[in-house]
């Protein structure tokens, strides 16, 4: 399928993410888009929203949010989508683990134990948000084993910096869990079903 057979030429679509997993979900649904990186101190609004106590849902919200005003500054005429996902696991929030050592430590905690995708997503069109939803998976990892860990993490590499759970669920990462809840796009970080059902609203889909 050509990219964009469901989709009306007008706006065109930007993506405001690096993430390679995102770009996959928007390439196997057939859209056509544009991917451009936002350079937004992610480390920084995190950092503030924890201090002022702010709920994970509403600063992955943030944090999509200026990575989509920072692109649409470039792209006036797009509709630009704007992602961010947050891992929690009970008060704790994970980012994307800086080492395959750091991978082992975030994967220690989260076994045995059920954590939470937290998936803002929005979309920013003529100097306004136009539509956002969160997604929230659900995800119980098994209690994996110390030998386990060390075959993943030799097999992932430094594959395992690339995610924010240190996991590719399209991946070996399926062999961590017991339990999945939600949507798979959501856990890759995209929420694509109520995305498409907003663009086919918006008039940028085919009904
Ligand atoms: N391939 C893959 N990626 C995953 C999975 N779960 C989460 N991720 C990725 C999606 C995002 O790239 C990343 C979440 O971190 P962020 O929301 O900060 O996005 P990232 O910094 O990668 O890109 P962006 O901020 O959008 O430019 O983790 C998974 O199961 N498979």
């Amino acid at each position: 399928m050509s990219a964009g057979a469901f989709q009306a030429g007008d706006p065109p679509l930007v993506l405001a993410s690096a993430s390679s997993a995102r770009r996959a979900v928007m390439e196997a649904a057939g859209l056509r888009f544009e991917a451009l990186a936002a350079a937004v101190d992610e480390a920084a609004i995190k950092e503030s929203a924890r201090a002022e106590g702010i709920p994970a849902a509403d600063a992955a919200m943030m944090l999509a949010e200026a990575k989509a005003r920072r692109i649409a500054a470039r792209r006036p005429e797009a509709l630009v989508i704007g992602c961010d996902q947050i891992l929690v696991l009970e008060d704790r929030w994970f980012d994307k683990p800086a080492s395959p050592a750091e991978a082992r430590a975030h994967l220690e905690a989260l076994r045995g134990r059920t954590h939470r995708l937290v998936t803002a997503v929005l979309c920013w069109r003529g100097g306004q948000r136009v539509w956002q939803h969160v997604a929230t998976p659900r995800l119980t990892m098994r209690p994996v084993s110390d030998a386990f860990l060390d075959a993943y993490l030799a097999l992932e590499a430094e594959a395992v910096t690339s995610t924010v759970g240190a996991y590719r669920l399209e991946g070996p990462g399926i062999h961590l869990f017991d339990a999945l809840e939600g949507e798979q796009a959501s856990i890759l970080g995209l929420p694509l079903l109520p995305l498409l059902g907003f663009l086919r609203q918006h008039g940028v889909l085919l009904r």
